[in-house]
Formats: C-alpha cells, sequence, structure tokens
C-alpha cells in the first residue's frame, strides 16, 4: 500500500481495540469522533491527503524502492543534499498546516525510524536477524505509511526502583521472560503523546544498570501494533473543544499524552531490534544519529511556529495601535531576530552537511543542536511578549455565543481594534489567550522546554560535539603568544 489517504488514517485507527481510559472511563466508539481526539484527526487526515493531491504529490512523495509506489517522503534515507533539501520541502509543506503546534506531526517518527534503519548495520554484532528485523520494520512502516509514537521516558519513581529493585515488579518496564514466540515485557512508560492517534508504539528506553545481571532486562527497543494484547492507554484531561472560534488552535492541534502500560506483552522476535545489551542501547541511539535526522525536521516546525507566534504578536499590535512603541519595537525585534536565527541555522545545517561514514548524508549537527538548546528559552520567550503585549485583553475574552447573544450589540461597540471590529479582534484575543494562558498554550511551553530532553542533557549533546574542537582555544593561546613578545 502506498502512501495513505486521511480516510485510510481515520479507519485505521477508529479500529483499534486498545484498551484506552479516559476520565476514568474505558473508550468505546470511533476515536475520530470523540472530543479528544477529533480536531486532531481531522487535521491529520487533511495532511495525508495532501500526499495524494496532484499539486503537491511530487514534493511529499518519492518512489519506494520496494515497487515503485509513491510513500512519504520522510522515509527517505538522505543519501545527497538535494534529498536533505527535498525532505526539508516536504516537512514544511506539513507544518504550513500546523504552524509547528503539532509535536508528533507524523512526520517526526517517519524522520526517528529512518534515522534508525540507517545504522541497523550496527545489529550485526549481536544478530544478523536484529539486524533484518530492523531493516524490515522500518520497510514496513514506509510501505504501509504506518503512524507510529514513541516511548522512551519511564515513570519517575522507575529511576530508583529500576537500579535496586531486581524482581519482576519494578516499575521500569523490564524483560520479564523470553519465550519461543518472543520476549515479555512488563512495566510502563510516562508519555507517548498521540499513542491513541497512532498505529504502532516504538518503544526504547534509556536502560537503567543492572551490575548483576549478564544481559540487562531494561536494555531493548522493539515495534508493536498499539492493540497487542496486555497493553493499555491512559489519557490525561483533553484540552480540546470544539468550537473553532472558542479554541482556535486546541480544536485543532490537541496531540493527546498517554501513559503507555504493558502488562507481561508478548513481543514477537521480529519486532525485537536488540535485548539485554546495554552497551547496545547506547550505541545504536548514538549511531542512527536520531537527534540531527530528528532535529532537521524539528527546526522546520520551529521556524513555522515562531512565524505563527511572531504574526499574532504584529496583528496585536496592529490592533492595540502599538506598532511605534518603543518596547514594542524591542520585543518584536526580538522575536523577528530569534526567527532569523531558526532560518540561518537551518541553511547551516544543509549548507554544511556531512557523509555519516554508513553511506548516507547528514545535516551538519551543530547548528541542529544549536536551535535544540535556543528554542526551550526563546518560545516561553516569545509567549511572554504575547502576555505582555495583551495583558488584561487576553483574559477578557467573551465566547462566540456572546456575539450572537443580547450582549452582541455592547460587545460591538467596545471590543472594537483599531482596525478589526469585535468579533475579529476578540477572535485575536482568543488565539492569544490559547496560547498564553489556556491549557493547551501551557503544555506546548512545557513541550518545547522538555521534548528533547531536560536542559543540561540538550546542552550536553552540543558541548560534547564540540570537545575536540581546538580552534576557538589555539586562536587564543595565538593571541596570548603574540601578546607576550
Ligand atoms: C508535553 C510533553 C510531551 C512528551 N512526549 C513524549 C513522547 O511522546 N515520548 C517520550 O518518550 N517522551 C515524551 N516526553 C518526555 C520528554 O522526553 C521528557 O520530559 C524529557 O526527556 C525530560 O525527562 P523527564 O521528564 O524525565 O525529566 P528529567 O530529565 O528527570 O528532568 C526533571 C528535572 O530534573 C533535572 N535534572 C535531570 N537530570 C539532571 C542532572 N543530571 N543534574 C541536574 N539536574 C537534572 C532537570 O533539569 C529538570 O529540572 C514528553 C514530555 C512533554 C513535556
Amino acid at each position: 500500500m502506498p502512501a495513505k489517504t486521511g480516510m485510510q488514517y481515520c479507519e485505521r485507527i477508529n479500529a483499534q481495540t486498545v484498551p484506552c481510559w479516559y476520565k476514568g472511563e474505558l473508550l468505546n466508539g470511533k476515536r475520530s469522533e470523540h472530543i479528544a481526539f477529533s480536531g486532531l484527526m481531522k487535521t491529520q487526515r487533511f495532511m495525508y491527503d495532501m500526499q495524494s493531491d496532484p499539486q503537491l504529490a511530487e514534493r511529499l512523495t518519492y518512489a519506494s524502492p520496494s515497487d515503485g509506489k509513491p510513500v512519504g517522503m520522510s522515509f527517505l534515507p538522505p543519501t545527497s543534499s538535494d534529498d536533505l533539501r527535498k525532505r526539508r520541502e516536504a516537512m514544511t509543506l506539513w507544518t504550513q498546516v500546523h504552524h509547528g503546534f503539532l509535536g508528533r506531526s507524523p512526520d517526526y517518527m517517519n524522520t526517528a525510524i529512518m534515522a534508525f534503519y540507517t545504522a541497523a548495520d550496527l545489529l550485526n554484532e549481536l544478530s544478523p536477524q536484529y539486524a533484518e528485523n530492523l531493516r524490515n520494520y522500518y520497510a514496513y512502516c514506509r510501505d504501509h505509511d504506518i503512524t507510529l509514537s514513541h516511548a522512551f521516558i519511564q515513570p519517575h519513581a522507575s529511576k530508583i526502583s529500576g537500579q535496586l529493585d531486581a524482581t519482576e515488579d519494578a516499575i521500569a518496564a523490564k524483560i520479564v521472560e523470553r519465550t519461543e514466540e518472543g520476549l515479555v515485557i512488563n512495566g510502563a512508560f510516562m508519555m507517548a503523546t498521540q499513542a491513541a492517534t497512532s498505529d504502532e508504539i516504538f518503544v526504547y528506553p534509556s536502560p537503567s544498570p543492572a551490575p548483576f545481571d549478564d544481559e540487562n532486562p531494561f536494555a531493548f527497543s522493539f515495534a508493536v501494533p498499539n492493540d497487542l494484547p496486555g497493553i493499555t492507554l491512559v489519557c490525561r484531561d483533553t484540552y480540546a473543544a470544539s468550537s473553532d472560534y472558542n479554541y482556535p488552535l486546541s480544536s485543532k492541534y490537541e496531540e493527546m499524552d498517554n501513559i503507555v502500560i504493558f502488562d507481561h506483552v508478548l513481543v514477537p522476535h521480529e519486532r525485537i531490534f536488540f535485548a539485554g545489551d546495554e552497551q547496545m542501547s547506547s550505541a545504536l541511539f548514538s549511531a542512527s544519529n536520531f537527534h540531527i535526522h530528528a532535529g532537521h525536521q524539528v527546526l522546520c516546525r520551529y521556524i513555522a511556529k515562531t512565524e505563527f507566534v511572531l504574526g499574532t504578536i504584529q496583528l496585536l499590535t496592529d490592533t492595540l495601535d502599538l506598532k511605534s512603541e518603543a518596547h514594542v519595537v524591542e520585543k518584536t525585534a526580538r522575536a523577528l531576530a530569534g526567527l532569523e536565527s531558526l532560518k540561518a541555522l537551518a541553511i547551516a545545517a544543509e549548507a554544511g552537511a556531512v557523509p555519516d561514514g554508513r553511506g548516507y548524508v547528514l545535516p551538519a549537527p551543530k547548528p541542529l543542536m544549536a536551535a535544540n538548546l535556543l528554542y526551550p528559552r526563546l518560545y516561553p520567550e516569545l509567549i511572554e511578549i504575547l502576555q505582555l503585549l495583551s495583558s488584561s485583553g487576553m483574559i477578557m475574552v467573551p465566547q462566540e455565543e456572546d456575539f450572537q447573544s443580547g450582549a452582541a450589540e455592547s460587545l460591538n461597540i467596545y471590543l472594537r481594534g483599531t482596525d478589526l471590529n469585535s468579533p475579529e479582534r476578540n477572535a485575536l484575543f482568543r488565539l492569544i489567550w490559547e496560547l498564553g494562558a489556556g491549557s493547551f498554550g501551557g503544555r506546548q511551553t512545557q513541550f518545547e522546554r522538555f521534548f528533547f530532553g531536560n536542559t543540561i542533557t540538550v546542552s550536553n549533546r552540543l558541548y560534547t560535539a564540540s570537545a575536540q574542537d581546538q580552534s576557538q582555544r589555539e586562536r587564543v593561546r595565538q593571541f596570548l603568544a603574540r601578546s607576550a613578545k
């Protein structure tokens, strides 16, 4: 099957049988009709349909090496700078639909599984079967346009229990049995965004050390369909609502996060990429260049999101007639500088592309790592600009219904903007409220702060990548040597 349509995407998710808890009840019925998922699924349905739009198909798909049928461009393993450009253009087309608010837009995980595929050879060290499994799984995802979520992070209590508790009830997910059919996994994962709106889940925990075992039961990676027996999802409260006017963002882009519980789940051998080897866990992660390939997709998203928030700041200052205020100029320029920096980093990443040593091409790592370090600070700063400029306006935001009520006449007089009528100005302020004060916006800020790891982890990537570089030290050494003469 080639790149799927929006209808096929919805049909597959609606057919799932995985138990999924929401507000104390097990969901039944079509997920595409449930308020917690319907807006997002409609958005992704549109995105998948773009793949077969004659105007866009050439930019969003390429011919599968298995049968020549069109498959999603974000599955393409780049072997040239031109491939990186094609990937960026396709990913950017999808960002024009979600404006960077989908952290798990399907191209993110398409890119992730592509990245791991590029390093599949490494698994031969443990078993050629593992390498074959990973290659086959990548081809399966590409040729069936599988929508994936991922679970890397374990519940916080597992950080202690994983190290101390060798028994089966350790909180960190672990291998509890090896059978002829596969591995039995027990435990939970803290967070899988969009698990309930994906076909399958890719699991790759950062393993707790297991100093007393020959084989580390916490070290493994696999991918399984969501509705394998023993898997259960638990949702948080939804931030979505149906009214597009009242909730312009969450009505379209609310990505549900799930706790994923594995209760003695039998993972078939052919879906296991490695097991038991702690060193392979970090070696494959690093050889795959996951953070770099994914970072390329993420930077496209950062740019789209910054453009959207900047546009919101500009419309706000227009309608408040604040354009020439000195503090507005300073704040807007800060947002503009942020956007230009991100765009420059994207150009630098592609211009500085390097071979990965395995026959593929990698965007230059350091500009992408720099973007990952800058954005967790830049995004909250952009949101703070909106909060500071909109002040009480972002709080006093009547709903659509009020403009059809007896209060409409007054609202039409008193809520006018400089260049917008009252319902238009109120729509803008409701958008600002969702970004800066609502629960949807709160999650977005937290997402940007943490999704690629905490600040220390993210800093460490750039620091380590630069550790061997002596050029700046050498410049200062030469300067000091000349000064001493
Ligand atoms: C909205 C959202 C969606 C997410 N979606 C997914 C998903 O789909 N799949 C997935 O696998 N994960 C997901 N995550 C998890 C994300 O990857 C983690 O939040 C991130 O890796 C940080 O891990 P943590 O939450 O365990 O926090 P920690 O890393 O434990 O950080 C918590 C605090 O401890 C501090 N800290 C941590 N280590 C150190 C140290 N060595 N020294 C000093 N201080 C330290 C940090 O600075 C921070 O203040 C999501 C997170 C969010 C917020």
